[in-house]
């Protein structure tokens, strides 16, 4: 499994054109939409082969770029993982530094179970959950 940018050894991983980061694919997300410029699907399409089995931090640095690119700068990001599986709490720090560098802002990363309910609860997947904070670039209109 790949998630929030790291591999976890020993867990099913997610299904996905690429690598399945829920995590990292949140964050795009998030970031996308809050500079109105759509969302992870319309940008880089499963159509596209270079993106099959692509990691996370691909499109984040991607997705970063393009909203530079349209005059922001991200202030910061929240993610959060829902589902029991993997455990995020022990490395919690290693995953926000790895973000937050790919990034370029602070990237904090939160973890739930949903107490055993749903299909996140049955261990049948993961749901991420991002939001962030982004500024007009120095310059910006
Ligand atoms: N995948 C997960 C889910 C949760 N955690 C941590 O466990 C603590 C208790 O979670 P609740 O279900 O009671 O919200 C919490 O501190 C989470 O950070 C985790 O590490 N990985
Ligand atoms: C990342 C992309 C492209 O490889 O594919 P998936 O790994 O399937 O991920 P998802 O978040 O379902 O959709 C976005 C796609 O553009």
């Amino acid at each position: 499994m790949w998630l929030a940018g790291l591999e976890w050894p020993g867990e099913r991983g997610l299904s996905g054109h690429s690598d399945g980061d829920a995590v990292a694919h949140a964050i795009c997300d998030a970031l996308l939409a809050a500079a109105g410029l759509g969302d992870i699907g319309g940008m880089f399409g499963t159509a596209d082969p270079r993106f099959s089995g692509a990691h996370g931090e691909v499109f984040l640095a991607e997705t970063v770029r393009r909203l530079a690119a349209a005059g922001w700068r991200v202030g910061n990001v929240s993610v959060q993982v829902v589902g029991n599986r993997p455990k995020l709490a022990p490395r919690r720090a290693e995953a926000e530094a790895l973000l937050t560098g790919i990034v370029g802002a602070p990237v904090s990363v939160a973890a739930t179970t949903t107490d055993g309910l749903g299909f996140t609860g049955r261990g049948e997947g993961v749901t991420a959950i991002a939001t962030a904070l982004i500024v007009p670039a120095s310059g910006r209109a």
